[in-house]
Order: C-alpha cells, then sequence, then structure tokens
C-alpha cells in the first residue's frame, strides 16, 4: 500500500518542527529517513501515522486521507514502532505482541487460534519465541525494541513506519533487523542514524530543520557536499571487496559547533519527493 504527504507541516512554539514535506512511497518500498538530531524524523513519522491532529497538509494511506480513516482502519493499514515504545510492566512478552492484534478483533471475532499463530510468527522473526514467557521489566533494551517490532508486526499492516528500530540492539540484531525489514512484502518508512544501513534502503529522504533538502537513490543522494553540508563531516566512499557494495568512513570537519544561520538555511532548502 503506497503513502504519500503533501505540503505536510507541523509548528510548535512558534517553530515549523516540520516544514512542507511532500513525499510519495510506493507499495513495497523501503524508504529510509535520515538526518542530524532534531531535523524531523521523528516528527514526520508521527505526522505519517497520523497521530498528531495539529497537523497541517494531507497524509494519504492507499490514497485516502488519513483524517478520514477510524483509528482503528488506520491500524489495520499501518503500524509504527517509537524510539522509547512503553506498554504496561505487568505484562509478559507474549501479551505485549498480543496487543498488535488489537485492531483485527472484535465481540464477533475474538482472539483465536489463528491470531495466536500469528503473533507466534512474529516473535520467531525477531528471535524472542524463547523468551515469550518472560516479564516485559525484565527485558533488556534491545529486547524490548524487538518485541515492539513484533508486536508491530503481529498488527498486520500494509505499512511499517520505524524509528530508529535498531539504536538498541547488537551487530548481529541489527543486520538481522534490516534484512527482515527489508525482505517484508510490506511499505517500510524507516528512520536510520546509520548512513551506511541506510544505504540498503531503495530511496533515502534526507531532513534538515524540519525540510526535505534531498531524496532518492542513497548513491545519488548521500554525495560529499550533502554530507559536508547537512551532517557536517567528511567521507570517503570505500568499496567493500566482497560484493563491491560501497561504504562511508566518516571524517570530523569541526567538534559541536553551532551550525551558522545563513549555512543552515543554504542545507535547507526543500525538494518534492515524489516517486522516481
Ligand atoms: N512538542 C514540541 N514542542 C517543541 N519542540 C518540539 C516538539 N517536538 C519536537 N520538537 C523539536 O522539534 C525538533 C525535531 O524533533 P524530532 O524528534 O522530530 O527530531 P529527530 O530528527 O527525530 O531527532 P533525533 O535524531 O535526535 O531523534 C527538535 O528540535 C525537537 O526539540
Amino acid at each position: 500500500m503506497k503513502i504519500s504527504a503533501t505540503d505536510l507541516s507541523l509548528q510548535a512554539q512558534g517553530r515549523n518542527i516540520v516544514d512542507g514535506v511532500d513525499l510519495q512511497v510506493a507499495a513495497g518500498e523501503t524508504f529510509g529517513l535520515v538526518g542530524p538530531n532534531g531535523s524531523g524524523k521523528s516528527t514526520l513519522l508521527r505526522l505519517l501515522a497520523g497521530l498528531d491532529r495539529r497537523a497541517r497538509g494531507i497524509v494519504e494511506l492507499g490514497g485516502e486521507p488519513v483524517s478520514k480513516l477510524p483509528r482503528r482502519e488506520i491500524a489495520r493499514r499501518l503500524a509504527m514502532v517509537e524510539q522509547q515504545a512503553e506498554t504496561g510492566e505487568a505484562l509478559t512478552a507474549r501479551q505485549v505482541v498480543e496487543l498488535g492484534r488489537t485492531p483485527w478483533l472484535s465481540a464477533l471475532a475474538p482472539f483465536g487460534p489463528a491470531d495466536a499463530a500469528i503473533v507466534d510468527n512474529a516473535l520467531q522473526a525477531v528471535g524472542m519465541k524463547g523468551m515469550a514467557a518472560r516479564n516485559w521489566s525484565t527485558l533488556s533494551g534491545g529486547e524490548r525494541q524487538r518485541l515492539q517490532i513484533a508486536r508491530a508486526l503481529a498488527q498486520r499492516p500494509r505499512i511499517l513506519l520505524l524509528d530508529e528500530p535498531t539504536n538498541h540492539l547488537d551487530i548481529h540484531h541489527q543486520l538481522a533487523l534490516l534484512r527482515l525489514v527489508q525482505d517484508l512484502p510490506l511499505t517500510v518508512v524507516i528512520a536510520l542514524h546509520d548512513l551506511n544501513q541506510a544505504m540498503g534502503c531503495d530511496r533515502l529522504g534526507v531532513m534538515a530543520g524540519g525540510r526535505m533538502v534531498a531524496c532518492g537513490p542513497p548513491d545519488a543522494v548521500l554525495t560529499s557536499d550533502l554530507l559536508r553540508n547537512v551532517f557536517r563531516v567528511g567521507a570517503t566512499s570505500l568499496t567493500d571487496p566482497r560484493d563491491d557494495v560501497r561504504l562511508l568512513r566518516f571524517h570530523n570537519l569541526e567538534t559541536f559547533n553551532e551550525i551558522p544561520a545563513a549555512a543552515a538555511d543554504a542545507a535547507c532548502k526543500s525538494r518534492p519527493c515524489r516517486n522516481p
């Protein structure tokens, strides 16, 4: 299912947190959102999920405005995993994942064997089946993160929004999660800080100052000029002889300097992000 945004904006305390974002993500595409701290990635994801009614602009899920869809219908189409997902302390790992089935249940369709099988599969997909009986409060940060992803998978959405889903994971689970996400037959929008991991997405959108300032295939977007102007780092491009994949090695240009306003403005010109 495709997801699109037209002139999506949010102001808070007199600031443009998200500023005129135009975006189209095709069905089945993995779209990476990258950008410096505070550039608006998490806020944009929340707006795409229809979670902030103060937003201006239009978000469409499968061609229908999210603002016109009931919450339950949104949850059947779209699942989101936020950075700091919390849940009831008293729940077991399995019960957390079972929550993902909520949009599909009703008095006439209570939780049944088909739902239990979906929950099993979701736990298996993130390598958490062996911990299903553990209490949420006893799990590590990475285990909780994998469980939240399992909850989103159990929701059986058509669109998955992930906010830095690898930030608590060890390298094995980072790579496993990225592979899982790329192989899912879903439309995925994923915010990532690791630009080498982001290179595995079909397309990238670069956020700066609340605007989407570049969008396209990773190789075309992550140029040395953009890395200098938006991320304020130098970069050397290397090629892995194992599979000829391009990697970036970064160097400091400066240490924790504020960006001069003129340079920030120049780096933050919006670009509409249409399908190729
Ligand atoms: N409710 C709010 N009121 C005021 N400012 C806000 C609000 N929510 C977010 N912001 C600010 O908006 C900016 C964008 O925040 P957001 O969390 O979307 O950035 P981000 O790109 O996800 O950052 P990070 O990479 O650090 O996670 C930040 O400067 C943040 O402080």
